[in-house]
Formats: structure tokens, C-alpha cells, sequence
């Protein structure tokens, strides 16, 4: 049986800002991000099986994608916690904001690698993540690959 790629695609917006950065994305923003996941692995060939024809089924996908980065991500404001920006997002907190403190500058590129590792832990053996595109404009684009990472 042929391997065979799948994609499923998400949306969210977030806020964040790029602490020390030197342009006018050190201001507190937002994207209405794009997520593409794509993972890979050979259909299910046992037509007992209720999920017979398919690599994984796209339910199943999403719903992981969903509890590990949409739900998460969906208008929070993420924070690069290693910076002072952690003052102000105490005090949003307080105020009642979502607010996110990660472990990284918020960039697409950063971003992306944290949701390559969170999607991995999730998927079942028998399926590989191949890639993830993570849109933040519609000209800015960041992409993980499998392949790039061995
Ligand atoms: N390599 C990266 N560069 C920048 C990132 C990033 O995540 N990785 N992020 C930003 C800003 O957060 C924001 O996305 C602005 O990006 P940019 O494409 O410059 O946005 P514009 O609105 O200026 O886009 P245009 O379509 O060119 O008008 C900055 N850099
Ligand atoms: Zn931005």
C-alpha cells in the first residue's frame, strides 16, 4: 500500500509581540494565523475496520490539533516569558486576558517548532507528521518539515 500524505487546516487569531525586536512588530499585535498539518502513513486496507480507506481519520486529527494549539492559541496574547514582557502579562492576567507565557520568542518560526513537537507527542505510531505551514500574514509563512530535521 502506497503512503499518502494528509492535510487538515485551522485558523486562530492571537496577539503577541517580539520583545526587543527592531521593528514594529515589538508592538503588542495580532495575526489571524493559518495552520496546515500535514501528516503521512498508508490508508487502512481492513474493510472491517470502521475507518477503513482512510490514514487517519480527519476527526481524529483535528481533534488533536485542536486540544494541543487551537484551543490554546485562540485569542491569547503569547508572551516570551524570558523577558520583561512577563510584567505586563501578569497584569493582563490580573485584568482577566487570556495570556499565554511560553518558553521562546513568539516568532512563526519558533511557534512552528513548538507545534511540530506538541502534534508528534499526540499522533498515533503508525502516522508521521511530514509538515506544518504556519501563516501569519498572507505574505509571511513559516514551515517545519520532517525532513529538514532528521
Ligand atoms: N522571520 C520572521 N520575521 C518576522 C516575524 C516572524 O515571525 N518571523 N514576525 C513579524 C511580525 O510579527 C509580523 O508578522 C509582521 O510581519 P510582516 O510580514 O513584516 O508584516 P507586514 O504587515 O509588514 O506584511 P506585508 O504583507 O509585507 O505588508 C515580523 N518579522
Ligand atoms: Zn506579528
Amino acid at each position: 500500500m502506497s503512503n499518502i500524505r494528509i492535510t487538515k487546516q485551522f485558523s486562530f487569531e492571537t496577539g503577541h509581540a517580539l520583545y526587543g525586536y527592531d521593528g514594529k512588530c515589538k508592538n503588542v499585535h495580532g495575526h489571524s494565523y493559518k495552520l496546515s498539518v500535514t501528516v503521512f502513513g498508508k490508508p487502512i486496507t481492513d474493510n472491517n475496520h470502521v475507518k477503513f480507506g482512510m490514514v487517519i481519520d480527519f476527526s481524529d486529527l483535528k481533534k488533536i490539533v485542536k486540544e494541543e494549539i487551537v484551543n490554546v492559541f485562540d485569542h491569547a496574547t503569547v508572551f516570551n516569558k524570558n523577558t520583561p514582557h512577563v510584567e505586563l502579562a501578569k497584569e493582563l492576567e490580573n485584568r482577566g486576558h487570556n495570556v499565554l507565557l511560553v518558553n521562546y520568542q513568539p516568532t512563526s518560526e519558533m511557534m512552528v517548532i513548538d507545534f511540530a513537537q506538541k502534534i508528534k507527542n499526540r499522533l498515533p505510531n503508525h502516522i508521521t507528521l511530514h509538515s506544518l505551514k504556519l501563516q501569519e500574514t498572507d505574505t509571511s509563512f513559516a514551515e517545519w518539515y520532517a525532513s529538514d530535521n532528521i
